[in-house]
């Protein structure tokens, strides 16, 4: 087994394009090499960090830090504008798999298309389908196109597929925000049985489940890593920061 890391991000950078009139983009299309028509936003800024194989590391910050454009650079669904990142191993990225879900496709044909692009072949889609269904619990839901999911139904079919990947790389995205009290636990357990083998990067919001579960975790603030470490600390020194501000915006 190589000693690389799972995870190596090298100076990421993420710049997207801000464009003012809808056609300003048209613009940039025809007229892109002689001028530029929209503005940059910079949302990361040289972030450099690993995570070593079986390690579980949290991701925190708030609303808008950046947390979510990271994970999706690691898994591949936005390129960085600067900076390079390597992966080893195969990623299972629960909840950004939702986001290309098919709408007009049933719960079940996203399913064998989501497990299929994660890699299985179809005999292990065929073998396992049916646990896919059973972990996502949406009963006759699983044979309805998923335009007429809820949310929840949809990180419940986003995450049984990626429960059944053989991934050993897991990548969460606030997955478990919005699905009810059962399916929660249920993907909890999940992930912590999850971390006994592989390696878990995980976005969330939930402090207490972070310091339950994590080796380190990254505190995210407008795109920069403002610490990163043993994760009683960070929390409670976040958790400080959040106060102090909420303390001063209120006048306590
Ligand atoms: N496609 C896009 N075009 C322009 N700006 C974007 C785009 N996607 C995200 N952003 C901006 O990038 C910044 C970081 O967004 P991101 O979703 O990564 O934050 P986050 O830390 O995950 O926030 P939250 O906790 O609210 O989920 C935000 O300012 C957001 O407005």
């Amino acid at each position: 087994m190589s000693s690389e890391p799972a995870i190596r991000c090298t100076g990421i950078g993420k710049a997207f394009q801000l464009y003012a009139h809808q056609n300003d983009q048209l613009k940039q299309i025809l007229f892109g090499l002689w001028k530029k028509f929209y503005k940059e936003k910079w949302v990361l800024h040289d972030m450099t960090f690993t995570v070593e194989k079986g390690e579980r590391v949290g991701i925190i910050g708030r609303n808008g830090a950046g947390k979510t454009t990271l994970l999706q650079i690691i898994c591949g669904i936005t390129m960085p504008t600067k900076g390079e990142f390597k992966v080893q191993g195969r990623i299972a990225p629960i909840l950004a798999l939702g986001s290309g879900f098919d709408g007009l496709l049933t719960g079940r044909e996203n399913a064998r298309i989501g497990a299929a692009i994660l890699g299985l072949s179809k005999k292990e889609v065929d073998a396992r389908i049916e646990d896919i269904a059973a972990f996502a619990d949406v009963g006759p839901f699983f044979e309805q196109p998923m335009r007429t999911y809820s949310m929840g139904m949809i990180a419940r079919v986003a995450f049984a597929i990626c429960a059944h990947a053989d991934a050993n790389v897991l990548i969460v995205d606030e997955a478990l925000s919005v699905g009810d009290q059962i399916f929660q636990h249920k993907c909890e357990r999940y992930i912590e049985d999850f971390a006994h083998n592989g390696t878990i990067l995980m976005v969330s919001h939930d402090l207490d489940f972070l310091e339950k579960l994590c080796d380190r975790v990254l505190w995210l603030e407008n795109g920069v890593v403002k610490e990163i470490g043993e994760p009683a600390r960070i929390i409670a020194d976040y958790r400080a920061a959040m106060d102090a501000e909420e303390n001063q915006a209120t006048g306590a």
